[in-house]
């Protein structure tokens, strides 16, 4: 099948490197003209992922039209902060009825709506349109590593195509239907994992990190029962395992972040340092906007909000979590 995936850093790398060794003719869109260069001359991606090889079976260009023409299967890897513009960028090379993944966790920022509403705004068809997401660390999936993943759509049989089409005997493909669920905890366990990164950079405990992972994920079922969305999803892959994978791991750039956050070092200073997109910085603000309008109290995502757009204090803020009342576990 030809498989066109959009994005380039480690994850588009890491998909178009899974779906080539499935026997797929990959084409993969990069914006920086040394990243096809690289993939097509050495197979090798020189900004991300760069110890590892990716299948000969992946092309890479920089040109739309080449890389969407005849596709059979559109996956989009971008930033979510540039999620309109793709959609935008794609429609004119791509047919109404081709299927469409969106792999990006993140939050639009002025509507809240999530990536695939955003397709469905701009490219309309929703029946043809899934997410995929789960605890997947690119530099993991390159290597073969063991992983599972989730694959939602409101369209049983689209989630079914992109289930067969991305399993391998390594990488193990779950349906849902529960798209809302899945997009909101993809988004919202980014900015756990800078609240645990932060609580170790001052100084916390395990104990700490425990507390935050588990109060998180009541936030994020609050908000996705608010917006449609099942509860249930927040205890699957989508849910408690990506947000178990983003706030333990060294491979985190969101928990990372939060701790150099915590020991002095500046959102931008980060990113210039690693080239890579921390989408909990982002979202913190685009979930904050979306709990507003279904009133849904979210204390842990706002105390990140306030720390990283508003110069709180950390220590205060985490102290203010403290001072709330006292109440039932599950209210
Ligand atoms: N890295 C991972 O292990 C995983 C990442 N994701 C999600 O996939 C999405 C992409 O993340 P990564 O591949 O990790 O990114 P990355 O941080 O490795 O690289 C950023 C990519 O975005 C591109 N980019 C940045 N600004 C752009 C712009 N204005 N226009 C076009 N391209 C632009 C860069 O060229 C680069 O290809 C994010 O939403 C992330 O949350 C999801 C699962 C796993
Ligand atoms: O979503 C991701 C892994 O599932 C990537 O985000 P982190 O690098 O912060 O874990």
């Amino acid at each position: 099948m030809k498989v066109s995936v959009i994005g380039a850093g480690s994850w588009g790398t890491a998909l178009a490197h899974l779906l080539g060794t499935a026997g797929n003719d990959v084409m993969l869109w990069a914006r920086k003209p040394e990243v096809c260069e690289g993939i097509n001359a050495l197979h090798r991606n020189p900004r991300y992922l760069v110890d590892s090889s990716v299948s000969e079976r992946v092309r890479a260009s920089n040109d739309y039209e080449t890389v969407l023409r005849g596709s059979q299967a559109v996956v989009i890897v971008t930033p979510s902060s540039i999620m309109r513009d793709v959609a935008c960028d794609i429609r004119p090379f791509v047919s109404e009825d081709t299927p469409i993944i969106i792999c990006s966790k993140g939050v639009e920022a002025g509507t809240g709506l999530l990536p695939v509403q955003v397709f469905e705004q701009e490219l309309g068809n929703a029946s043809r349109l899934a997410a995929l997401t789960g605890p997947n660390h690119a530099e993991e999936v390159i290597r073969g590593i063991a992983s599972g993943t989730v694959i939602a759509s409101s369209h049983r049989d689209t989630a079914l195509f992109f289930q067969r089409l991305f399993a391998t005997d390594t990488f193990r493909t779950y349906v849902s239907d529960d798209v809302v669920g899945a997009e909101i905890c993809a988004a919202f366990k980014n900015v756990i994992a800078i609240a645990v990164g932060a609580s170790y950079g001052i100084g916390l405990g395990d104990n700490t990190a425990a507390l935050i992972m588990t109060r998180g994920l009541a936030e994020m079922s609050r908000l996705v029962e608010a917006c449609g969305g099942t509860a249930m999803t927040c205890l699957g892959l989508a849910g408690v395992g990506d947000l178990i994978a983003t706030c333990t791991s060294e491979h985190s750039r969101n928990r990372t972040f939060g701790y150099r956050l915590a020991t002095g070092t500046t959102l931008e200073q980060y990113r210039e340092e690693t080239h890579m997109v921390v989408e909990g910085a982002l979202a913190c603000k685009t979930i904050d906007f979306l709990a507003k309008a279904h009133q849904v109290e979210l204390p842990i995502t706002e105390m990140v909000r306030s720390v990283l757009w508003e110069q709180a204090d950390f220590h205060e803020a985490a102290d203010a979590l403290f001072e709330r009342s006292l109440k039932p576990e599950f209210y």
